[in-house]
């Protein structure tokens, strides 16, 4: 349910009326747990999400009563021995919520696993990152199913693969790179998404009650379609169908969606993130208030919060791609960029959706959803294309361009900055089908200093935030590859293959990266190169 609802939001000013999804009374209790906890045990080594991800063994109301009788000191604090004691006789650890569970379709080596590698090096070594599947399958345990309102955990029907470490939890976009293996768990995982697109209308950040408030970069058209490529099982299609349309008109409607007056007076509609949230994240709710202390009132600071979660939208949380000023992250305007790399994947979407619409006969929308396509494609190359460069760049929405809610468009508002977002595009066959601007783009790939010895940087920036990441291994490079790799350029397949070697031989043929982590994404990329492109062999330098 969305409450103060508002179809177009106060760009760039530090006040905010934008929707708000409410959250829970049990996230709101394990907030308040999470606070007191920090004071009692101290920053070192604490991490917020343990505590919204921890669940009730008795109902609400007696659980609080229990935790507001707790002895207090004067200024408000908890003794650790109270605290701990507490959380044994009141508390589920994080890990109950989830069983281990074997994958229906997992088997130790796969007929035709690899069927050109010959070398053993490598054959072990992918066969020990096949064998993570197992550690990371997992599904939802009777008791969350039996009373939800105990747990933050969200109840999915079907068994899921989670990133792993600390996010026990299914997540949206890491889904992707996952279920590109094991169709039969991956069609499971397509069905869990679907279901959360019929409860609330797009598919949540992560399967939790706090991730309720936004979604993340949207690939579930291109799981079904990886699925259906497989299996062609048409009603897997009929279900999604109807999801996929619905989730496309979140992104293409209210907040998210954004228009742009051209220098001929043609406007464009394009989609940005734009969190439903304007409070501390709860999984991070300890660092967020930290975050926005340093702000002088609690409009500037609602305004943040929701930057902050419009952020972790982008799946990019957090990087100076998202930064007025690189080096202060109170400066986070997200919801005033129009970014590449969604468009693409919408873009990608609207293809998928027509593709999907003509398998089960649905012309109507198989035409609506290929003109969607067009118009997209045509705002792309007016918007964010820059034809000297041959990158797309990001679009900062300027206040003092916008007349009633079209923002006339400028080249001074591309954000120049490298980063790996801007050769996305190159994903979608719209782009990597025309051979021109193939080879331009590989060219500008190459020299624009994000390809390293494992592979493409996140960004060429050196900041302390996670998605600014300059030494190669961003997660999304497994689509810029791809879309080199599909094309027709034969210099373009070239510079893929160098890319996705280097990548995986200095990440993962090490040994290191992926066996040690257990990280889906590692797993999902890594899998994707060797089997896809028959490139394994071209590891064994790596894996003596
Ligand atoms: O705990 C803080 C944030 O964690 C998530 O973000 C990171 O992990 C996700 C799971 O692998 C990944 O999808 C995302 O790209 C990462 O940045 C979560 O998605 C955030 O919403 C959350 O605040």
């Amino acid at each position: 349910m969305v409450i103060n609802s508002e179809s177009s939001a106060h760009i760039g000013k530090p006040t905010d009326h934008g929707p708000v999804v409410p959250t829970t009374p049990l996230v709101i209790f394990l907030q308040t747990v999470q606070q007191t906890a920090l004071q009692t045990f101290g920053p070192l080594n604490f991490d917020p999400k343990f505590y919204v991800d921890l669940s009730l063994k008795f109902d609400l109301p007696t659980v609080k009563q229990a935790f507001d009788h707790l002895p207090r000191s004067e200024n408000g604090s908890v003794s650790g021995s109270d605290l701990k004691g507490f959380l044994s006789k009141f508390m589920n650890s994080a890990q109950e919520d989830l069983e281990l569970v074997d994958p229906v379709d997992f088997v130790a080596e796969p007929d035709g696993f690899l069927p050109t590698v010959v070398h053993q090096g490598v054959r072990n070594w992918a066969l020990e990152v096949h064998s993570l599947w197992k550690n990371l399958s997992r599904k939802v345990s009777n008791r969350v199913i039996k009373n939800p309102e105990l747990h933050t955990l969200l109840p999915l029907k079907h068994p899921v693969i989670i990133p792993g470490s600390r996010f026990r939890e299914v997540y949206y976009w890491d889904s992707y790179w996952i279920i590109r293996k094991m169709y039969e768990t991956a069609k499971g995982m397509v069905l869990n998404l679907i279901e959360l697109i019929d409860t609330y209308g797009y598919v949540l950040n992560g399967a939790r009650a706090y991730y309720t408030n936004r979604s993340q970069p949207p690939l579930l058209s291109s799981m079904v379609i990886e699925v259906y490529k497989r299996t062609k099982d048409v009603d897997l299609v009929k279900k999604a169908l109807p999801a996929l349309i619905k989730e496309h008109k979140f992104w293409n409607s209210g907040i998210h969606r954004v228009t742009i007056e051209d220098d001929q007076g043609s406007t464009h509609n394009l989609s940005r993130y734009y969190a439903m949230w304007d409070q501390p994240r709860p999984e991070s709710f300890t660092i967020d208030i930290e975050t926005a202390s340093k702000l002088k009132n609690d409009c500037e600071k609602e305004h943040l919060y929701r930057e902050i979660a419009s952020t972790a939208e982008t799946g990019w949380d957090f990087s100076t791609r998202w930064m007025k000023n690189i080096s202060d992250l109170t400066t986070l305007s997200t919801t005033t960029i129009v970014p590449v790399d969604l468009n693409a994947y919408i873009l990608k979407m609207e293809l998928d959706i027509s593709f999907l619409a003509n398998v089960v006969g649905e012309s109507s929308h198989a035409l609506y959803f290929a003109r969607a396509s067009e118009s997209r494609k045509k705002a792309m190359d007016i918007v964010f294309w820059d034809e000297e460069k041959g990158q797309w760049f990001d679009y900062w929405l300027n206040a003092s361009s916008k007349q009633k809610d079209v923002y006339k468009w400028d080249a001074s508002n591309h954000n120049r900055d490298i980063f790996a977002s801007n050769f996305i595009p190159l994903w979608v066959k719209s782009f990597s089908s025309d051979e021109g601007t193939v080879n331009k783009v590989a060219q500008s790939l190459e020299s624009s200093g994000l390809v390293c010895a494992a592979g493409i940087a996140t960004s060429l920036t050196n900041s302390s935030e996670q998605w600014d990441f300059p030494n190669g291994w961003a997660p999304i490079q497994h689509m810029i590859v791809e879309g080199l790799v599909r094309s027709r350029s034969k210099e373009a397949r070239s510079l893929a293959k160098d890319i996705a070697i280097s990548k995986c031989g200095e990440f993962g043929g090490g040994g290191e990266y992926v066996p040690q982590t257990g990280f889906g994404w590692s797993n999902g990329v890594v899998l994707a190169f060797l089997e896809e492109f028959g490139w394994a062999e071209d590891l064994s330098p790596y894996c003596q």
